[in-house]
């Protein structure tokens, strides 16, 4: 059995998100050692962080340890949540006629004040290591190649790592944002599944998840996917990050859940992500490699061995 999958007895076995990404990184590290002969230079991540948000800033924190673990540089660029539009608009520019620089992160979300679709649109193709731009979605729907969005790379990888080939399975995804959803179901695709894009309005749902050989939950919604929706021997993959009361902790203290109730499907599932420790740090490993791919395809390099089969 993989690093990645953990047996546990009498239910699910745990699909381990950070032991799978340790292995992610580790392939990122591989690349960075390979790329920096050739470029003369690590590869570099850029990432913009605007307003005071803690998560954001815990996350931003951890995406900087692991790129410089890495062996890559990493450029922080912090601004206050009064930040104009224009001035934000600047610094992606910057970042985008920096030849030292190979990937740029905005993390979201913005202030209300910003457009997320302008600055986004802003960022080089080139180097949208999120793969949130026009361009790279365009690239995913035509197969062409190009830099794929990171936390639905993360699915489809612990996917493969559970089961193998993925051909003929039917996948059912919940939720349909641009970052997740979306992108996930045509990287399923990809893979061969037969998929089917949920969402809020969908009917049935209880009955449609019933039908997944593998379940993505990524709505936002806490413990919102019951352990009767899951079939047996799915493969349960819990996107959401949802910060709950847990008064049973103490007064005023909160924990983390999923969008699926873990306790449940844990009984109908074969495999299922816990949250946290599932998905999430699935994608900043997938953020480095995208970076690694970004720092060799602007080089006119092949992507290295390390990261062209993940
Ligand atoms: N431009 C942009 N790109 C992003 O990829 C992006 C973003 N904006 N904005 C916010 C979301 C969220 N996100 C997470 C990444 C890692 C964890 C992660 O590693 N979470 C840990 C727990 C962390 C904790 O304790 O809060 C875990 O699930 O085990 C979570 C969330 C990336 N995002």
């Amino acid at each position: 059995m993989s690093d990645a999958i953990k047996s546990v007895d009498g239910a699910a076995s745990l699909l381990d998100g950070k032991a799978a990404a340790a292995l992610i990184d580790s392939r990122a590290q591989a690349g960075v050692e390979a790329l920096s002969g050739p470029l003369g230079r690590a590869p570099c991540l850029a990432v913009v962080l605007v307003g005071e948000d803690p998560a954001s800033h815990v996350y931003v924190r951890n995406k900087v340890k692991r790129t410089e673990a890495s062996g890559m540089r990493s450029i922080e660029i912090k601004k206050p949540a009064d930040l104009s539009e224009d001035a934000l608009v600047a610094i992606v520019e910057d970042l985008n006629a920096d030849p030292g620089v190979d990937g740029i992160l905005v993390q979201m979300p913005l202030p209300d004040h910003i457009d997320s679709r302008r600055v986004i649109e802003t960022i080089d193709p080139d180097k949208d290591v999120d793969g949130l731009t026009a361009a790279s979605a365009g690239r995913l729907v035509q197969g062409a190649p190009g830099l794929r969005p990171c936390t639905p790379s993360g699915c489809v990888w612990l996917a493969r790592e559970a089961l193998g080939d993925l051909s003929g399975l039917h996948v059912v995804v919940i939720g349909r944002s641009i970052l997740v959803g979306k992108p996930a179901g045509l990287l399923f695709l990809e893979q061969n599944c037969t998929v089917t894009l949920a969402h809020s309005r969908t009917k049935d749902l209880p009955g449609l998840c019933a039908s997944a050989d593998i379940l993505v939950a990524a709505v936002g919604r806490p413990e919102m996917v019951k352990g009767e929706w899951i079939k047996p021997g799915a493969t349960v993959l819990d996107v959401g990050i949802n910060r709950i009361d847990a008064p049973e902790r103490g007064e005023g203290k909160t924990r983390l859940v999923g969008d699926v109730n873990f306790e449940q499907a844990a009984q109908k599932a074969a495999f299922i992500t816990p949250v946290p420790g599932g998905v999430g740090p699935m994608t900043i490993g997938f953020l480095l490699v995208n970076t690694v791919r970004a720092a060799a395809a602007r080089a006119g390099l092949d992507y290295p061995a390390a990261v062209a089969d993940l």
